[in-house]
């Protein structure tokens, strides 16, 4: 973070008093002290946004354009700088994403209206919305495929704790109370753009939510009894519980967040659903460190390539995209939610000429929830009408689809979704739709400003004036015919320009003809040029820019009327908009689970992890690429430890697979309680409440842990809180610390799970010593990853079969690896010695140092194979191969 836009010390800014401030200075000082001061104020002059003071300063560094003066204000120069309109966004776009926010003060009325009030006046101002990371709708500043969520934090004396959010661009609004110990796993599920707390959370905050912009704010702006209140007079209710059950925390958290979408909204607050409480466990928690090592939504590295939603994204929307990032952030544990989901996968994959049908429409529904945001907040265009129409149009056109399929009796979820986005059953949506498809033309511009949007023959006042214009042009035509005859200068042209308006050119040397002479009026020489006018052309020029400004007036009130009737049936176009996601996500589900032959997975609430045949989704992806087979594996668990075992020891040489064994049933038992098929031949899983994993160390720097630090406060957290229905994956615990030590704490871990914790775990491990243990454990088993030697070499074969493995390997894989030949015949030396013996300090006490061993002369490749690699056959004649074979003989001999 640059030192600009650093939190706190934006917060410290001082901005000068308003004493003898010009009258414009007195205004910007005005707005300045209304916009909070973590925002930078953009002022509106003119064609500019202009930033001033310390806020010039901070943006000019930010954008890197160039810092000015502009006057003085108490004896200094004023900084300035400024930024055009017509390109405000890239510039917002820009300081957003460097982690700034941005009050917007724009002019409220013409500036002509403001003259009329005496020459000194000044243009009225307001703020009219703060951009902030989370309560972006514009469609250049948000990821069309992920969700931007703005979060609220409450933490009540009592220790009491709730999490709200919203995503103004889809108008979600929802609240879920977090149990000790679930915060930061909420969190990261949640990934806001932007996180709202009490003052004193801010550390707390920034730390649990590295990635977000946290907010601060006073405490009292968390009470829940002015949150209630604020929360009733919004959406107009006498009490909350028609929405639901909400602890006080909740409610504080909504309360907060409402506040704050008001003000950054300035008065056109978001259009929001009811709020919605989410049943604390209603969704799998995955804790942060299972969300990053399994790379659900992006890699390690950070990119979306190569993540599992990458590999598996088949949705043609873009809020299908979201729909789906949204169900493997947080799998849900209602067994009916996950059984309709599958229900409707499974009816897609058999329709395969209806589900390519519906996602052949779908390709065409746009974003329409972002849409509908952008309207209700008065920020949409007329392009965004025309998007909600397609959209439920192809909805429209759906039902059709399906009514016509031999298959017409789809599962609930999907007749649901269907009903949903039908307009048979809307008769105000579908005049609605009808009207925004005839009033406005294919390709209408972004922006209702200048008009040009409303097809010819909607409303015929507009077709007249429109005709006003271009009668006026064949006047403009006419004159200038009648002005080269009257003049007797046959190149007399009539032009345009924003100055003088219409006005008549001739070259300096034919002016003459006109200077003096009625109708023509003297305005400007040039050097090449000189230009008049004459009342009548004055008198057009009138006619057609009140003709043009009548026209754009009618359009924007069109414009409105139909907005207007988007925003009463806001409801109905917001499920539409769902609806279409749900469809597209299912269908995408079973285009999925088509290609990559994924099974329906049951989803019981039994203690079972069966998979048979399963498969690594990114992994098998990838090995298939390179023309490569996955082999797949089973894996069986019991938690009650009576069919299978509970803990599974997992044993194999390095890169046998055993971190892509554990991920891929870690990831199986998400996707399959995301509601999507899974890559097996069949999966029974008793539904998993929670997921753990610990897999691959990564360094925690940024807070200041080392990996071993890291691994054992993940470590902790499992032991602490893994409940029966959890499963965890563990991946080689205590690696980063000395022997006896590792193999301690992975002993202990194993126990602990097995016998406290009693929930289904993977247990990879390098220490052999551990394999024991499932002779001692009831309930612990061994399986382990096969390789063999074939050869002299080492051979994977990523094959998972029962009981502990032989031996590591490890010092073959080094030498694959390219560990110089001495420094691996020294290691295999060693390790004979500490297998042999009993203790390692035994072994080693009369090992020859280093020194003693002779470093093995490097291999270098023969005569031969150098002259070998030098041939290029397909540019050898047969008779050059030939020759070429004796001479290699000749070197053979000589090598030998
Ligand atoms: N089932 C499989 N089928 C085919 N290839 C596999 C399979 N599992 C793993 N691989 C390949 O083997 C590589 C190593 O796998 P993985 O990282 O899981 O090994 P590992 O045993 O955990 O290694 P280490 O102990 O060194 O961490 C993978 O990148 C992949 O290319």
């Amino acid at each position: 973070m640059s030192e600009a836009q650093d939190p706190k010390r934006m917060m410290e800014r001082a901005f000068p008093t308003s004493d003898g401030a010009t009258p414009m200075m007195a205004q910007f000082l005005e707005l300045r002290g209304q916009a909070p001061l973590d925002a930078l104020l953009f002022y509106r002059m003119g064609d500019f946004y202009e930033l001033f003071f310390d806020d010039a300063v901070r943006a000019a560094e930010a954008l890197d354009i160039a810092l000015t003066k502009r006057g003085e204000h108490q004896g200094e120069p004023i900084p300035m700088c400024g930024v055009p309109v017509h390109n405000a966004q890239a510039y917002l776009s820009r300081l957003i994403k460097a982690g700034f926010k941005v009050a917007v003060g724009e002019q409220m009325e013409d500036p002509a209206e403001a003259k009329k009030r005496g020459a000194k006046s000044v243009v009225k101002r307001a703020i009219t919305r703060i951009v902030t990371p989370g309560t972006l709708t514009e469609d250049d500043l948000l990821d069309a495929r992920s969700a931007n969520r703005i979060a609220a934090l409450a933490r009540l004396a009592t220790g009491e704790a709730a999490l709200a959010w919203a995503d103004v661009s889809e108008g979600v609004f929802q609240s879920s109370a977090v149990p000790e110990g679930a915060l930061e796993a909420e969190l990261a599920a949640l990934n806001p753009a932007e996180l709202l707390v009490a003052d004193e959370d801010a550390r707390l905050a920034s730390a649990l939510c590295p990635a977000s912009t946290v907010t601060p704010r006073v405490r009292a702006k968390f009470d829940a009894a002015s949150g209630e209140r604020r929360l009733k007079q919004r959406f107009e209710v006498a009490s909350l519980d028609s929405f639901g059950d909400f602890t006080r925390a909740e409610i504080a958290a909504l309360g907060c967040l409402l506040d704050y979408l008001e003000l950054t909204q300035a008065g056109a607050p978001a259009k929001l659903s009811a709020p919605r409480s989410m049943a604390a466990g209603a969704a799998m928690a995955i804790d942060p460190a299972a969300r990053v090592s399994l790379e659900i939504d992006r890699t390690m590295a950070g990119s979306r390539k190569g993540s599992l939603i990458d590999a598996i994204d088949r949705t043609v929307t873009a809020p299908g995209a979201r729909l789906l990032a949204e169900r493997l952030a947080r799998p849900s544990t209602d067994l009916d939610a996950i059984g309709a989901r599958h229900d409707a996968v499974a009816f897609f994959l058999e329709t395969r000429e209806l589900r390519e049908q519906v996602r052949a429409r779908l390709k065409s529904a746009g974003d329409p929830a972002r849409a509908l945001s952008r309207l209700c907040l008065n920020r949409g265009g007329p392009r965004d009408l025309l998007q909600l129409a397609r959209a439920l149009r192809e909805g429209e056109r759906l039902n059709a689809d399906f009514a016509r399929s031999p298959r017409s009796r789809p599962p609930v979820l999907v007749a649901s979704q269907l009903e949903a986005v039908s307009l048979a059953a809307r008769p105000g949506l579908a005049a609605l739709v009808q009207d925004v498809e005839r009033a406005l033309v294919d390709e209408p511009p972004l922006l209702t400003r200048d008009g040009g949007f409303v097809r010819p023959g909607w409303a015929p006042g507009l077709d007249e004036l429109r005709k006003l214009k271009d009668e006026s042009r064949r006047v403009v035509a006419g004159l200038q015919k009648t002005y080269a005859d009257q003049s007797g200068v046959a190149s007399l042209k009539v032009k345009h320009n924003n100055v003088l308006g219409y006005f008549i050119e001739v070259s300096a040397k034919n002016a003459d003809a006109l200077m003096g002479v009625e109708p023509f009026i003297h305005r400007q020489t040039m050097a090449n040029a000189v230009r008049f006018s004459t009342p009548e052309l004055g008198e057009l020029e009138a006619k057609i820019a009140s003709a043009g400004e009548r026209a754009i007036a009618l359009e924007l009130e069109i414009f409105e009327e139909l907005r207007a009737r988007v925003e009463a049936l806001s409801d109905s176009v917001r499920a539409a908009a769902q609806g279409l996601a749900e469809l597209d996500l299912a269908s995408a589900a079973a285009q999925w689970a088509e290609e990559a032959g994924a099974c329906r997975p049951r989803v019981d609430d039994s203690g079972a992890f069966e998979i048979e045949a399963g498969r690594h989704p990114v992994v098998e992806a990838a090995l298939r690429r390179q023309a490569e087979r996955f082999t797949p594996n089973a894996c069986r668990l019991d938690a009650s430890g009576e069919a299978a075992a509970r803990l599974l020891l997992v044993t194999g040489p390095n890169m046998a697979g055993k971190s892509t064994f554990l991920r891929q049933n870690a990831l199986i038992a998400i996707l399959a309680q995301a509601g999507l098929f899974v890559p097996a031949a069949s999966a029974r899983i008793g539904l998993v409440d929670r997921l753990f994993s610990r897999v691959g160390a990564a360094d925690d720097l940024a807070r200041g842990r080392s990996t071993f630090m890291a691994e054992m406060i993940e470590t902790a957290a499992i032991l602490n809180q893994a409940g029966p229905r959890a499963l965890v994956i563990l991946d080689e615990i205590g690696r980063g610390t000395s022997t006896y030590d590792g193999l301690s704490i992975a002993w202990a871990a194993v126990e602990h799970l097995h016998a406290v914790n009693r929930c289904r775990a993977l247990f990879a491990t390098h220490y052999h010593e551990l394999t024991r243990l499932a002779d001692e454990l009831e309930a612990c088993g061994n399986v382990s990853l096969k390789a063999r030697e074939w050869k002299g070499e080492l051979v994977f074969l990523h094959e998972v079969q029962p009981g502990p493995a032989d031996r590591s390997y490890g010092v073959e894989v080094a030498r694959r690896a390219g560990l110089p030949a001495a420094a691996v015949k020294r290691a295999k030396e060693i390790l004979k010695r500490l297998e042999s013996d009993d203790t390692p300090a035994a072994a080693l006490s009369d090992l020859p140092l280093f020194s003693a061993v002779q470093a093995e002369p490097e291999s270098r490749p023969s005569a031969v194979e150098e002259r070998l690699k030098a041939i290029d056959p397909d540019g050898l004649s047969p008779r050059e191969a030939h020759e070429l074979l004796y001479v290699l003989k000749g070197l053979v001999a000589k090598d030998g």
